[in-house]
């Protein structure tokens, strides 16, 4: 487990990095200095006046900025960073994946613009390539900051004591329960009983067994994953059984 989260950024757009920074649990993590950012922009390694960024590809244009970019920042981190640059050829980042990556504690992340970066600086400075999703998006900057979020919410103290047990659900493999709040009844719907009974160990299994059915009804392929208790297996028949689509 690490105590704390330190990422160096390569973007041209360093101010977007202000959506997680700026707010919420990651902005807090940032304050109380649990999550650490510094950010190294390529524009800021141009030698023409115009500091053009946007090389033709294979057209002459600007040296290697990434690469300098690269080595400014593992200077300032360490050598042994591990630099990982966000694309849809990447590797497909689901929870488990976050906390391979969290436990580096120091990443350098690659965000690219254009048609992305060079392959030949994907293959000699490149530790993992990392994909949030099977879409184009215009540039790495969002993929990174969901990345440094989910990594942000894994280390220790970020997170309040009931967040974390949402986090224990995606932990465990299983889709979060239904969470309910004020009023008792909206629209005519109660809040289930046993969630207002006091009962803590039957509320603990409602939950559980919601977990369970939720996944076996939206993502039963997760299932397959997981070795299942001899509560949770027992939990989850007796929800198959009571289920009417
Ligand atoms: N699915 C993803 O994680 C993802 C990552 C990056 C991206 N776009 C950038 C712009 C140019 C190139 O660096 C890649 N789109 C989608």
């Amino acid at each position: 487990m690490i105590n704390k989260c330190q990422v160096g950024v390569i973007t041209l757009f360093p101010e977007m990095f202000s959506a997680i920074t700026d707010y919420g649990v990651s902005g807090r993590a940032v304050r109380d200095g649990l999550l650490e950012l510094q950010f190294w922009n390529p524009r800021d390694f141009t030698e023409d006046k115009h500091r053009s960024v946007d090389d033709r590809p294979y057209g002459g244009g600007p040296g290697m900025l990434i690469p300098a970019a690269i080595a400014a920042a593992k200077q300032a981190l360490g050598a042994d960073t591990t630099v990982v640059y966000l694309s849809p050829q990447g590797q497909k980042l689901v929870h488990q994946g976050v906390q391979q990556l969290a436990n580096h504690e120091r990443l350098i992340l690659i965000a690219g613009r254009y048609e992305g970066i060079d392959e030949r600086v994907i293959k000699q400075h490149v530790d993992v390539e990392v994909s949030i999703g099977d879409y184009v998006l215009s540039g790495g900057e969002l993929p990174a900051m969901v990345l440094i979020d989910a990594m942000a919410r894994l280390v220790p103290g970020v997170l309040g004591h009931q967040d974390s047990a949402n986090e224990d659900s995606f932990a465990s493999g299983l889709l979060d329960c239904p969470h309910y709040t004020r009023p008792e009844v909206l629209d005519g719907e109660q809040v289930p009983a046993v969630l207002l009974s006091g009962n803590h160990d039957n509320i603990r299994r409602w939950r559980l067994q919601q977990s369970l059915g939720r996944t076996w009804l939206r993502r039963p392929e997760l299932l397959n994953d997981l070795a299942l208790t001899v509560e949770q297996e027992a939990l989850l028949s007796e929800f198959k059984s009571q289920y009417q689509a």
